[in-house]
Formats: C-alpha cells, sequence, structure tokens
C-alpha cells in the first residue's frame, strides 16, 4: 500500500512545528508543516491530510476561524486544536467550532501523537464504514481481516481522487469488485464504469476494443465503432489482466495516458478523452518488466498507487462469513430457503486452500443451496472436487460422501433394505483389494483387514468371490 497517513500542522512557532513533526515522524506519520493558516482552503483543493493539528492564535486568519471553515469544506477531516491559552473559553469554543480534540499548550509529545492517532483511527473507522454503507444495489465486499480492512482503507483514502490504481491479486479475490468500488467512491460515480479484460480479447482485435474503429478500417469494420475509451469518457476504464496486453497495444496506452487523446483504428481525428484507469492483474508486473514484456514507462504510469488483494487463504477468517453471504445470496437468486452451515462445516471451510480464491467459494456456495440434502450443511455434503484436496484434514471423507450421495439417490428412487445391497458391496470391495495387495494370499489379506482366515474364506464363498487361482495358495 503505497497510501500513508498525514497530518498537517499549523503553527505559527517553529518549535512546536519541529516539534510534532519530528514525534510524528517517529510514529511514522507524515506530516507537513504551515506557518499560517493562510490559504489552506487552497490548498486543501489539491490534496487532503486526513488529520489537521492547529494552533488558535496566529496572524492571519486564527484557529478557530480556520476550523470553521474546515467544518464547512471538509467537515471529515478531524481539526486538533492547539493553545497556549488554556482557558476554558478556546476549549469550549473549539469543540463547538467541532474540533475533533482539545490540546493545552504545553503539551507532552507522547500526548499529542496518540492524539493524533486518535484521530487517525477515527478517520479509518470512517472510510471502512462509508464503504460498507454501499449503494443498496451494489454488491457488497465482505471483509474484517486486517488485510481486507487496509483496502477498504485505500478505498476510502483514494475516495476524492482520480488518480491511477494497479490492483494486484490472484484470480478470484475481488479485484473487480474492488475496482467497481474505487468508482463507486469517487468523484465520476455518477459517470460510467467500463471494464475490459485484457486475456479474453483476441490480440488483433484488441486496438479497436480499445479505440474504437472506423467504417471500413478493416474487414468486418461495417460501422464506425466508439470503443472503450470513449465509452468511459469522464468515468472510469477498468483495464483487467493488463499483463496480457500486447507490445504495440501498450504502447498505444501509453501514448493516450501521456496526451489524453488518441485515433480511433482507421482514424485522422484525434479524439480527447477525460478517463480514469484502474488496471488489474495476477501477475507480476515488475518481473514482465524485467523480461521485457511488459514496458517499464507504462508500468510506471500504472503503478502509482498500489492495491494489493490477499488470496483467500491468507484471510481465512473472512471464509465462513464470506460463506455465509454467498448462501443467502444463492438463496435468494433460486427464491429458496437459504441453507445454514454446521459449526464444523463453516471450520472446514476456513482450512481448505481455495486456488480459485473467493469464485471458488461463491460457486461452491451455489452447488450447496442446490445440492445439499438438508438446511444444515454437513461437512460430508462439500463437493467432492473440495474434500479430495490434498493435506485437508478431510481427504477420507471423499468415499463417505460418495457413500452418501448414493443412499440418498436409492432412498429417492423408493428402495428398501438398501443394506442388503451395500453391505455385501463394501465387503466385496474390502476383499478384493486386500487380496490384491497380498498378491491372493488369504491368510495375508485376512490379517490386513483385521479378520480370521476362516471368516475370509466363509465371506468369499457368501459373496461368490471369484478369486484367482494364486488366492487358493496358501489354503
Ligand atoms: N470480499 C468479497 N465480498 C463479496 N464478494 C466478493 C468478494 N471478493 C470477491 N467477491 C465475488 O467473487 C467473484 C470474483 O470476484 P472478481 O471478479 O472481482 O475477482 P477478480 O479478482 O477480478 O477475478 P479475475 O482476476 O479472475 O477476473 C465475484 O462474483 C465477486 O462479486
Amino acid at each position: 500500500m503505497t497510501v500513508r497517513d498525514s497530518v498537517w500542522i499549523i503553527d505559527d512557532d517553529r518549535s512546536i512545528r519541529w516539534v510534532l513533526e519530528k514525534a510524528l515522524h517517529q510514529a511514522q506519520i507524515e506530516s507537513l508543516s504551515f506557518d499560517s493558516g493562510n490559504h489552506i482552503l487552497t490548498k486543501l483543493e489539491r490534496q487532503q491530510p486526513q488529520v489537521i493539528i492547529s494552533d488558535i492564535r496566529m496572524p492571519g486568519i486564527d484557529g478557530l476561524s480556520l476550523l470553521q471553515d474546515l467544518q464547512a469544506h471538509y467537515p471529515k477531516i478531524p481539526v486538533i486544536i492547539m493553545t497556549a491559552h488554556s482557558d476554558l473559553d478556546s476549549a469550549v469554543s473549539s469543540y463547538q467550532g467541532g474540533a475533533f480534540e482539545y490540546l493545552p499548550k504545553p503539551f507532552d509529545v507522547d500526548e499529542a501523537v496518540s492524539l493524533v492517532k486518535r484521530a487517525l483511527a477515527h478517520v479509518h473507522e470512517q472510510e471502512v464504514e462509508a464503504v460498507q454503507q454501499q449503494l443498496p444495489d451494489a454488491p457488497e465486499i465482505i471483509g474484517e481481516a486486517p488485510a481486507m480492512q487496509e483496502v477498504f482503507r485505500a478505498i476510502g483514502r483514494l475516495s476524492k481522487s482520480n488518480i491511477t490504481v494497479l490492483i494486484n491479486g490472484e484470480s478470484g479475490t475481488g479485484k473487480e469488485l474492488v475496482a467497481q468500488a474505487l468508482h463507486r467512491h469517487s468523484p465520476r460515480a455518477s459517470r460510467p464504469f467500463i471494464a475490459l479484460n485484457m486475456a479474453a480479447i483476441p490480440k488483433d482485435l484488441m486496438e479497436s476494443e480499445l479505440f474504437g474503429h472506423e467504417k471500413g478500417a478493416f474487414t468486418g469494420a461495417a460501422q464506425q465503432r466508439a470503443g472503450r475509451f470513449e465509452q468511459a469518457n469522464g468515468g472510469t476504464l477498468f483495464l483487467d489482466e493488463i499483463g496480457d496486453m500486447p507490445a504495440d497495444t501498450q504502447t498505444r496506452l501509453l501514448r493516450v495516458l501521456a496526451d489524453g487523446e488518441f485515433y480511433r483504428v482507421g482514424g485522422h481525428t484525434p479524439i480527447k478523452v477525460d478517463v480514469r484507469i484502474i488496471a488489474a492483474t495476477h501477475q507480476h508486473l515488475e518481473k514482465l518488466v524485467a523480461k521485457g514484456s511488459f514496458r517499464e514507462d507504462l508500468f510506471h504510469r500504472l503503478n502509482v498507487i498500489r492495491i494489493h488483494i490477499p488470496k483467500l487463504q491468507d484471510r481465512r477468517e473472512d471464509i465462513p462469513l464470506l460463506a455465509r453471504y454467498f448462501l443467502n445470496r444463492a438463496a435468494e437468486e433460486l427464491a429458496v430457503e437459504a441453507k445454514a452451515l454446521k459449526p464444523e462445516t463453516a471450520d472446514l471451510l476456513s482450512k481448505l486452500d481455495w486456488p480459485g480464491n473467493v469464485r471458488q467459494l461463491e460457486n461452491t456456495c451455489r452447488w450447496l443451496t442446490v445440492m445439499a440434502s438438508s438446511r444444515e450443511i454437513l461437512p460430508t455434503d462439500l463437493p467432492p472436487e473440495l474434500l479430495e484436496q490434498p493435506n485437508t484434514p478431510i481427504q477420507n471423507l471423499n468415499w463417505e460422501q460418495q457413500l452418501r450421495n448414493w443412499i440418498d439417490q436409492e432412498l429417492a428412487l423408493g428402495h428398501r433394505q438398501i443394506l442388503d445391497i451395500a453391505v455385501p458391496a463394501f465387503e466385496r470391495a474390502m476383499i478384493e483389494v486386500a487380496l490384491k495387495h497380498t498378491g491372493g494370499r488369504r491368510r495375508d489379506a485376512a490379517q490386513l483387514l483385521g479378520w480370521g482366515r476362516n471368516t475370509l474364506t466363509r465371506k468369499i464363498k457368501e459373496l461368490k468371490l471369484e478369486v484367482g487361482a494364486n488366492s487358493l495358495a496358501d489354503d
């Protein structure tokens, strides 16, 4: 994450500015100092800190008037008011003016830093809340794991900006969802969000897809067509799997990013657009640059702010939350009653590897909504391919799972006394495989199974097993 906490210090006293700067720097908080409150509003138009600390008595605009202006224009930035005149009046006025806190001078440096940290924590909470309270029809981003909170914070911090963002993360981790959230929380929210997956478009169609084409530009171009850049004008263009972009398209993209204009394929009139780019990739772009398959200059243009979305297995605590959310959503889609996870099932889901990340979990929940036999989902209800995962505690449940499915089917077909079919089948499998392991020797096979030799011989007869000549060898 390249977005860092930042604090502005406004005080005409140079030593106070110096002390605070130093203490914040030690606490790894970036700060910027100003010797007066004049022109702060103009500066805020360009860039905003997360917290402001301001003195009250200063030449020019005083701290309380500044506070009023800040409240009117930037009510979300917490302001800490300092004053050497620690009288009740200024304290009361600063609270009434909406100050986050009041810091009487002389102050203890640690106290000042902890106050700033509290204000930052307050900002972060607000950011997370804002992202979580999304429009009702927008898909929610579920995540309580610290790594996801970090992602929410980044979305919150970037909410007033149009800056280029590069999202990194494995397939199915939610990159597109985050890109949508960045757009929805940006000044461009009311304009289009256009997504394009580089891996899904044939190379020779990519330029026309991005930049459009003129009529007759190539065989098949029967009509003039606007590309995604034009469609996204004023809004956001999400370029997924940017690492798959061919070299010549990279060159064109770079030019558009530098000039803000481009030509349609076969066109001669430059088209001006104002598009914010959010790019995503599951690949290591630095490696592609080193290998020469991705342009370094384009990489630097895109890599302004980077957001990393962790693999699902690196945020296991979110798995049960996500699973419940997807089960409810699948039930809504299918207009059926939502299924619930038994605690042991939730626990098991959290232990699996999820190579397909959130998308795989989402698909599994849809499958379970249709396939699980009862309202409460048991570990054995999980789809076989999940249960077959190596290194999971339930490898050996697979055959039981299949057995359960078979029992379900038999009973659903109206069959009765199904133990009469199941038990001999079970014993037959046991005996045949054990005999295979002993090269047909019954005594050893009986031992493997935990039966006496006579029992094994009787079972072979009862089951009318055809065992090879070798099986008699040691009889
Ligand atoms: N944190 C989350 N909360 C809720 N749903 C999520 C979350 N993360 C991902 N999803 C859902 O999982 C699916 C996959 O997410 P998305 O398409 O955003 O992943 P991606 O990283 O862009 O995948 P790819 O790289 O394969 O395109 C989507 O249906 C998305 O809604």
